[in-house]
Formats: structure tokens, C-alpha cells, sequence
């Protein structure tokens, strides 16, 4: 049996990066940049205004001269008016402001008095509500860095610039077999011996949260024929293999055995850890398979602490080890095992608060969770007050 950290390195090593390719924008959200990003053009594109009202010259020292209001501009006009020094033009959010004109007073400071503009210069200073065109960038500007994560922000970053394709690196498929003659599905009634199927679910979420979303879901009962089929079949398809249950010392966990027959090379099994001790990892060249104990806690816990990096590295995303945080616990926690525990807590005004039913078939607190916190396999004893890691989901 290895520990965490031992575990941690010998996946980092083994890191897979996915294929690059080019998609839709739109499609994108999720994953990582492959390329820099330079921007094609200045943006703003054109000086424009920031607010509904006037567009004038500021003549410093007599802003407030007589000011005719003459045309209008408004957004998505494509002529540029030309300002004279004496003229005010109406002009609204967005729309192209006049050649000459420099400032733009908002509608409610403006008065119009005997076909003047009438406005207290006080209050305002030459440039106000002028936005200059590549305020934002210039054109070839650097905007966005290869290995930078896809957020709805980022979206809009490169939205703004015009890119309608983007390379990224390929998010994996993913098949994933559920073992267990127990398993009952989520709308039939539970008789007697059977459990609803947490596992699955589980794991459809927490890919979903990591932007894959090409994911298969097959089961195989306790026969080893059958799950050798599945698993030959799951691996002639997709890049990802992820099995819940099957994996541990009992009669009916055929799972590694399978896997070895079908050529998956383990890379280990077995970590002093809790939950998920009798964990699983494989490869067969560019594939990766993820055995996982079936304990639905062992399950979530192996995912965010092994399979959530190595599909993150996946997609092209740095740092995938680093845990979210390090604070301190808000109670006393005493361990008494060697060996490294996961535990459901909830970081709650800085303070880490343990939360009970930490058995590993127990899902009760995963219902107010917010992370899990690790306490290394050698301590025996934390203190309240002591920081420990934690990784937010
Ligand atoms: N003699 C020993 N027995 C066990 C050991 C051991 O070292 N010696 N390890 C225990 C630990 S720790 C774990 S974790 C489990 C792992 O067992 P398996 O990976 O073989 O999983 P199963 O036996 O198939 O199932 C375990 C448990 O989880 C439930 N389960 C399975 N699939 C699902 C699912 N999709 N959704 C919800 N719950 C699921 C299943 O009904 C079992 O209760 O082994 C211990 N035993
Ligand atoms: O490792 Mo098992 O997950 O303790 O129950």
C-alpha cells in the first residue's frame, strides 16, 4: 500500500494531454486555452459614448459657452457627424461620438433653455463618458494566454474581439461502468437487498462540472464474463475508463482482474487512505483507468482527489494538485489511524467544521458540504485551531 502523496506522484508523472482542436466559442466554456490570443482589432472599434445625452467639445475654461443641440447619434449608426465648436449633438450609450466632440454630459444634468445647452461645468471633466476607441486593446494586443481556463469571462473577452473558433485541448469520453448486482435505478421501487445507484450520478455531475460531457454510463452484474465484455467493449471506445465497485478482496470483485486481462497496466493499487482505500489506476497507452472502491464516499472522494486532476491536466489546466485552501479546524479532531483521512467538512467563516457520518457508505452530510478536508496519515491528533488542506469541490 502506498500514501497520498506517493499516489499523487506517480499520476502526475503519468499525466495524458488531450488532442488539440479547434470549436466554437459557444462550445468551449469549461476548458483551456490551447494558443495565445492576440486581438484582431482595437475595441472599442470606434470612440464611442458611455452614457444617453450630449456630445460636446470641452473648451477648457468655457464649457459652457451657447451650445446648440443639432443632430442625433445613436448606437449602430455607421456615419460619423462632425462637431462644431459651438454645437452639442444628442447622442446615446454606445453610439459613435462626433469628430471634434471629446466629452458627453448625461441627459439628467442638462437643460435645454432657449434652444441652448444649459449644464454645470462643475461637474465635469473634459473626457467624461468618452469611451476612446482600444481603451479596451489595441489591435495585436495580447489578451488571452494559452493554459488560461474558458470562463463565462473569458467568453466574453473573446466574444468582444470577434473570435468565433478557439483551439483547446480535446476533453476525453469517458465510460464508465457501474458494478453490483444491488444497483437499482432512481424511480423504481427498492425491494429488499437493493440501493439506489448513487455512484453513477456522482460521477455524471462531477464531469459535467469539469466541462466533459461525452460520458457513457453501462453496468455489469457480478459475473466476470459479462464485465470482461464491458470492459473490452468500454475500452475499444473511450479515452476514459471509470469503474465504481468490484474492486476490493470479496468473492465477487472481478474488476482487476479484468482489467489486467484486457492489458491495462496498473500503475497502482491500493492507499493509505479513508475512504477509499482499495483504489485502483491504471493505463493502457493513452487511456486511463480509474478503479474505484464502490463505497459512494470512497467513490466521490477518489474522484476529487485523483481523477478530477488527472482529467484537468487532461484538458490543459495547470496546477491540478493544489488544494483549495489551509485553515484551521474548529474543533478538536482525533484520528487515531495511519492513515491519511478525507473527511466531509464545511469551511464556514475561515474555520473548518467536520461534519458527521464520516463512514464511507454515508452521504448524509454531502448535503452541506462544501469541501473535504485532509489529515495526514501520520497524525494521530489535531488540535481545534490546527490548518489542515481542503479542496473545495
Ligand atoms: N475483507 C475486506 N473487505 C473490505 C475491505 C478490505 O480491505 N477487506 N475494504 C473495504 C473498503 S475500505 C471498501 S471502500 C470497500 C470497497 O469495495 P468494492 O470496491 O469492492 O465495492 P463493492 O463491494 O462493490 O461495494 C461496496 C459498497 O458500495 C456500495 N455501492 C457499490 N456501487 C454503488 C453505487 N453505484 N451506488 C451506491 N452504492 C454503491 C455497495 O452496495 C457496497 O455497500 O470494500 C470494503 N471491504
Ligand atoms: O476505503 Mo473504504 O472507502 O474505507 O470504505
Amino acid at each position: 500500500m502506498i500514501s497520498v502523496s506517493e499516489a499523487k506522484k506517480i499520476l502526475n508523472d503519468h499525466l495524458i494531454l488531450g488532442k488539440r482542436i479547434f470549436v466554437d466559442l459557444g462550445a468551449a466554456n469549461g476548458l483551456v486555452l490551447a494558443e495565445d490570443i492576440f486581438s484582431p482589432i482595437d475595441i472599442p472599434s470606434f470612440d464611442n459614448s458611455a452614457m444617453d445625452g450630449y456630445a460636446i467639445f470641452w473648451q477648457e475654461g468655457n464649457p459652457l459657452r451657447q451650445l446648440r443641440p443639432i443632430s442625433k447619434s445613436k448606437a449602430g449608426d455607421m456615419e460619423v457627424l462632425t462637431l462644431d465648436q459651438n454645437e452639442a449633438i444628442r447622442i446615446f450609450t454606445g453610439a459613435p461620438v462626433p469628430a471634434g466632440a471629446d466629452t458627453v454630459i448625461p441627459q439628467e444634468w442638462v437643460k435645454i433653455e432657449n434652444g441652448q445647452l444649459v449644464f454645470d461645468p462643475e461637474k465635469f471633466r473634459k473626457g467624461a463618458n468618452f469611451r476612446a476607441k482600444g481603451a479596451q486593446n489595441k489591435s495585436g494586443d495580447l489578451i488571452a494566454k494559452k493554459g488560461s481556463p474558458i470562463t463565462p469571462g473569458m467568453v466574453g473577452l473573446l466574444a468582444s474581439v470577434g473570435m468565433e473558433k478557439i483551439h483547446v485541448y480535446s476533453p476525453p469520453a469517458v465510460g464508465i461502468i457501474l458494478t453490483g448486482d444491488e444497483l437499482e435505478e432512481i424511480g423504481k421501487p427498492l425491494e429488499f437487498g437493493k440501493i439506489y445507484n448513487a455512484n453513477g450520478p456522482i460521477l455524471e455531475s462531477y464531469l459535467h462540472q469539469l466541462g466533459i460531457h461525452a460520458i457513457q454510463i453501462g453496468k455489469a452484474i457480478d459475473d466476470p464474463e459479462k464485465l470482461q465484455e464491458k470492459i473490452n467493449d468500454y475500452l475499444g471506445k473511450y479515452d476514459i475508463l471509470i469503474l465504481s465497485g468490484g474492486i476490493s478482496v470479496g468473492e465477487y470483485d472481478y474488476v482487476k482482474e479484468g482489467l489486467r486481462k484486457a492489458g491495462v497496466k496498473e500503475l497502482f493499487y491500493k492507499v493509505r487512505q479513508k475512504p477509499g482505500k482499495p483504489l485502483f489506476v491504471g493505463q493502457r497507452e493513452n487511456q486511463w483507468v480509474f478503479a474505484l472502491p464502490g463505497n459512494p464516499a470512497s467513490t466521490l472522494t477518489c474522484f476529487q482527489q485523483y481523477v478530477k486532476p488527472c482529467l484537468e491536466a487532461w484538458i490543459g489546466k495547470s496546477e491540478v494538485w493544489k488544494p483549495s485552501g489551509y485553515f484551521p479546524l474548529a474543533e478538536d479532531f482525533d484520528k487515531n489511524a495511519n492513515l491519511t483521512f478525507f473527511l466531509k467538512a464545511k469551511l464556514e467563516d475561515g474555520k473548518v467544521i467536520v461534519l458527521p457520518g464520516q463512514e464511507s457508505f454515508n452521504l448524509i452530510s454531502y448535503g452541506s458540504a462544501n469541501c473535504i478536508a485532509e489529515v495526514g496519515e501520520e497524525v494521530q491528533f489535531l488540535e481545534k485551531g490546527s490548518k489542515v488542506n481542503i479542496y473545495e469541490w
